[in-house]
Order: structure tokens, then C-alpha cells, then sequence
């Protein structure tokens, strides 16, 4: 929030745009921020369900293994799938589940996961090839069931989804031609296993695709609702939001937050006389001062209202932000916009109020402002462009 109340924000607004023009046909987007940005969201909103099917998976390996020790299942069978059981699917099962949930590890969980689908996936074919041996069967599906679970509850990207069902594929179809002997009813049943694996990933496309456009839209939404359209600098609604979580840093760190309110001088007239568009223009070359002027990330900045803006800073001295507001309108006054008719000066000029504490509970924002703007009237009384500080 603190950064989005600095950043060029009418960039961001457009790259968004430029991807809905754009669309995303193979499930990227063409600007990787925006792509780092959504897998990020896109992860943590699946996280959960990640988390559930892991679960879900050792509760389903614990609930077949048991059986398997009481049943009458071959030996030469139980030999060799109790050991891939216990020590390679649950093991796996059991660090994918670890990785996912533990947040310094997350951004592995993509890649364990694909790898745990693998080593099941073998093993599954591994169990099924020694079971045909001892006319047993283990049945095939499981490979399926990877799929559909990565799928639909891992909610593995499509990409990757894909590319995890060609190798399950692989490993299904190699496994029966090369290990297995040809039989009607089990071709039949890998039929149904890859018409279950392709839908899957078609679901999971479409999912992931739907999501993509709902992300874009609620991120533009996001940024629409608190930028200004005219400057794309805050609005007053992010502005005072921004400015509540900086109080709240400095009262915590008992560091002093300066508060400046800017507003032009004698607008009225220049709007008078050069009309409500280069009024507008002004405005946004103000605005683009104002932002470069408050680029660390304890800064801000915003369009409080008409041509009153609000730039605050973190620090330790007064006094380097009274020559931080003062360098402030001395850039306002370099832009050099013409104005013949302000008794102030020959081009657009303003006046700041500059009210900084070191704030504590009871220090409200709105006292703050009501501070600045008291030393903003100061200002302006004064004869206007220039700082008043207490
Ligand atoms: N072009 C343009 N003008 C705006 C916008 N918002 C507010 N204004 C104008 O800003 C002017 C503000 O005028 P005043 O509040 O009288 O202040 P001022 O003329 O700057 O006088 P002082 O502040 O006392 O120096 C008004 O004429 C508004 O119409 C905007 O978005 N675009």
C-alpha cells in the first residue's frame, strides 16, 4: 500500500489494460511483473486446497497400506509395494505438504508437487507391472487421479499441468506397451485414463484462464478506484489510507512524519485566463513534480482535491524536510508554466503548509492535516510560494 501510494501508478494502470487488449491465449502474460504479480496471488489463493490434497493423499495411502498388511495380498506384491509406500510416496507426499505450507519454502511447493506426481506415478506402474506377475491388480486410475487432483485442487498452472499429464502419459502408455501384456479391456481402460487426463487439463486451462481475466479486471478495478485520473497520483481515498499506515510507522518508531499541503497559487486565475485544459496540463506537471519528489518507500503523495496536494515523509529532521518542501516548490516554479497575471511571480508558483511531530497514540490524522493546512493559510496570507512551517 505504501509503495502504491508513490508509484507511477497511470503506467501500471495501462500495462494492465494492454494485457485485456492483448489477451493470454498460452496462459502467460507479456509483462512479467504482471506475471510474477498474479502467480503470486494465484498460488496463495490455492494454497489451501494444496494444503487439503496433500492431506487427502497420505489419509488415502495410510487408509491402502493398512489393508495391505491384513488382506491377502501376494507377497511378491506386498514386497515391493509397502516399501514404495511407505518410503518414496509418503515421504514425498509428506515433504511437498512441509514445503507448501511453510512459508519460506513455498515457492518450491510448484516443483514438488510435479516431482511427487512423477515418483507416484512410477510407482503406481511399478506396483501394477509386479502385481500382473502374481495376477494382481493395482489399478491404473491412480495415475488419472494425480492429474485430476493436481489439477483441480494442487491448482497447478496450466502450463505445468500439462506438461506433468504428457510425462504421467508417457509413463502410463510406455509402462503397458513395454511391461504389460496387450489386453481389450485394459485398452480400453487407458482410454478412459487419458480422456479423464485431457479433461482435466482442459478444465485446469480454463480455470487458470478465467482467473487470469478475473485478476486483471479486480487489479484495474483496484487501481481505478484509488488513482487520479487526471494526474494518476493517489486519490484522496489511497491518500488517506497511506497517510494513516505512516502514522501509525511513526508513532511506532517515534520518528517525526511532515506533512506538507501544496496548492498552486492563484489557479483560479490561470484557469481564467489560459483555460480549464492547460489547467489540467499544469495540474499533471505538478503532480509529476510531486511524485519524484517523494520516491522512497516511506514517502507519499496524492491529489487531495482540486489543486491540493499532500506530500508526507518519514525522517528524523524537521528541518531537512523544510528544505525538502522548499526544494519542492522551487521545481514547481522551474517548470516555468507561464503566468502573466500572478501578482506572485511571472510563471505558476505555490504555497505549502508544512506541519511536522513526532506522533504519538493520540495524534490523529486528521489533526495533522488541520495543523498543515492552518500553516498552508499561513503561507498564502504571507504573499503566497513559499514553505510555512510552525
Ligand atoms: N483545470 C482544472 N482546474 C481545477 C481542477 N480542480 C480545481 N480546479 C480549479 O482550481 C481553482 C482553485 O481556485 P481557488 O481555490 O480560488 O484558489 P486560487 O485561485 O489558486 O487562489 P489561492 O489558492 O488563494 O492562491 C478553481 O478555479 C478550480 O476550478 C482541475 O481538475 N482542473
Amino acid at each position: 500500500m505504501v509503495n502504491a501510494a508513490h508509484t507511477g501508478q497511470n503506467g501500471w494502470t495501462s500495462r494492465i489494460r494492454s494485457e485485456l487488449t492483448r489477451g493470454f491465449p498460452g496462459l502467460v502474460f507479456g509483462d512479467s511483473e504482471i506475471e510474477s504479480r498474479f502467480r503470486r496471488d494465484y498460488f496463495q489463493a490455492g494454497v489451501r486446497y494444496r494444503i487439503l490434497m496433500l492431506a487427502l493423499g497420505i489419509v488415502i495411502l495410510v487408509a491402502t497400506v493398512v489393508p495391505q498388511t491384513l488382506l491377502s495380498v501376494p507377497p511378491e506384491v506386498r514386497d515391493v509395494s509397502l516399501p514404495l509406500q511407505l518410503f518414496v510416496i509418503l515421504p514425498a507426499l509428506a515433504i511437498s505438504l512441509v514445503i507448501t505450507a511453510a512459508r519460506g519454502l513455498q515457492r518450491y511447493s510448484g516443483f514438488a508437487i510435479f516431482a511427487t506426481g512423477i515418483l507416484i506415478g512410477l510407482a503406481v506402474m511399478r506396483m501394477r507391472i509386479v502385481a500382473h506377475g502374481a495376477d494382481y491388480d493395482v489399478p491404473m486410475e491412480y495415475i488419472a487421479v494425480i492429474v485430476v487432483s493436481a489439477g483441480f485442487l494442487g491448482r497447478m498452472r496450466g502450463r505445468k499441468l500439462l506438461v506433468l499429464a504428457l510425462l504421467l502419459v508417457l509413463i502410463l502408455v510406455g509402462g503397458e506397451v513395454l511391461y504389460l501384456p496387450a489386453d481389450l479391456e485394459d485398452f480400453y481402460r487407458v482410454g478412459a485414463n487419458l480422456t479423464l487426463i485431457a479433461m482435466s487439463c482442459i478444465g485446469t486451462y480454463a480455470y487458470e484462464h478465467a482467473m487470469r481475466l478475473n485478476w486483471l479486471n479486480a487489479t484495474l478495478l483496484e487501481q481505478l478506484s484509488t488513482q487520479d485520473p487526471l494526474t494518476g497520483l493517489p486519490n484522496r481515498r489511497a491518500l488517506e489510507t497511506a497517510l494513516r499506515q505512516h502514522l501509525r510507522h511513526a508513532t511506532r518508531h517515534q520518528c517525526v512524519i511532515g506533512l506538507a499541503i501544496v496548492d498552486l497559487d492563484y489557479f483560479k486565475l490561470y484557469n481564467d485566463n489560459y483555460g480549464h485544459l492547460a489547467g489540467d496540463d499544469c495540474l499533471r506537471q505538478v503532480a509529476e513534480v510531486l511524485q519524484k519528489s517523494a520516491r522512497r518507500p516511506l514517502d507519499c503523495c496524492g491529489r487531495f482535491g482540486g489543486e491540493e496536494f499532500v506530500v508526507a515523509w518519514i525522517g528524523n529532521d524537521p528541518a531537512e524536510m523544510q528544505s525538502m518542501a522548499e526544494l519542492l516548490l522551487d521545481r514547481v516554479r522551474a517548470l516555468d508554466i507561464r503566468h502573466g497575471i500572478t501578482p506572485a511571480a511571472d510563471s505558476i508558483t505555490a504555497s505549502a503548509g508544512l506541519f511536522t511531530i513526532i506522533p504519538d497514540k493520540s495524534t490523529s490524522l486528521e489533526y495533522v492535516m488541520e495543523m498543515a493546512d492552518r500553516m498552508l493559510y499561513a503561507a498564502k496570507a504571507a504573499g503566497r510560494d513559499r514553505v510555512v512551517t510552525e
